[in-house]
């Protein structure tokens, strides 16, 4: 896969959002989502947001891709605007529901990304990503005759595919059963080692959190602020779960949660 452009934003960081803050609408119905985020994430670097439903996190990866307009703070990608990486089709999206065309088999919802951007398919590295999420040979299934789980692999094929320098992921896996859920936690752990894009998880999930990021921000209830920054120094491959660091950094999240 390509070598993520290495133009960052002067700092080492490929992503820098500065003082963020949202709110929707306005007098006395305004809602603030956001307050005052600031945070940078580096080329390669896996980042997981926490935090309790409804406190903002959405709304936060949303302006870090470019889809929500900051109230006030700026978000810079690779020292340009979020719109730019994003025309470039360098970002890439995983969302709890995998939103995939019912007519279409995953492979060709895989492809469809290029018709999108208005190219014509790779279909090397169509056949690369769905290699990489374990989907070789199920790839003429269309969506209702694939598992919750295949048709997640197949977002997840769908995003990277163009190989992007930015990828982001919102409750990927929120949807799927514990047992599928673990599955792909340690598949993607293995996936993201392989590309390894600047990544941005919003979870629910503090093990998830853990098991995949390379730094986890904890954040309060809405509007979201950050409560806590948490380093999680394992090498990867990560360790089983239940290894002692590993639970030494849940215990760590859980704390920053419960305030
Ligand atoms: N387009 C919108 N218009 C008005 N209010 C909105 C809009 N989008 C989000 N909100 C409000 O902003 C707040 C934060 O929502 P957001 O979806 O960002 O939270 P979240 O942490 O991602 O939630 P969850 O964990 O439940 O998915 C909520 O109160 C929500 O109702």
């Amino acid at each position: 896969m390509r070598t993520p452009d290495r133009r960052t934003a002067g700092d080492g960081a490929a992503i820098h959002a500065q003082a963020l803050s949202k709110a929707y609408g306005s007098g006395r119905g305004q809602v603030a989502a956001v307050q005052d985020v600031s945070l940078k994430v580096g080329e390669a670097e896996f980042l997981a947001i926490l935090g309790p439903s409804g406190c903002g996190k959405t709304t936060l990866l949303r302006m870090v891709a470019g889809l929500e307009r900051p109230t006030t703070g700026t978000v810079t990608c690779w020292g340009g605007p979020p719109a730019a990486l994003a025309r470039q089709h360098r970002i890439g999206m995983v969302f709890q529901d995998p939103a995939l065309l019912p007519w279409a088999s995953l492979r060709r919802n895989v492809e469809f990304v290029y018709r999108v951007a208005g190219r014509r398919p790779d279909s090397d590295r169509v056949e690369q990503a769905l290699e990489l999420v374990g989907l070789a040979g199920l790839a003429h299934l269309r969506p209702h005759q694939a598992s919750g789980g295949m048709r997640q692999r197949t977002a997840l094929a769908r995003a990277l595919v163009m190989e992007p320098s930015l990828l982001l992921m919102d409750e990927p896996f929120g949807a799927l059963d514990a047992i599928t859920r673990r599955r792909l936690n340690g598949e993607l752990e293995r996936i993201w080692s392989a590309v390894r894009p600047a990544t941005i998880l919003v979870t629910h999930s503090v093990e998830e959190a853990v098991l995949l990021a390379d730094r986890v921000v904890v954040m309060s209830g809405r509007p979201a602020t950050i409560v806590r920054e948490i380093t999680v120094p394992l090498p990867r491959p990560r360790p089983a779960p239940a290894d002692d660091a590993l639970r030494d950094a849940v215990r760590e999240c859980l704390e920053a949660l419960d305030g």
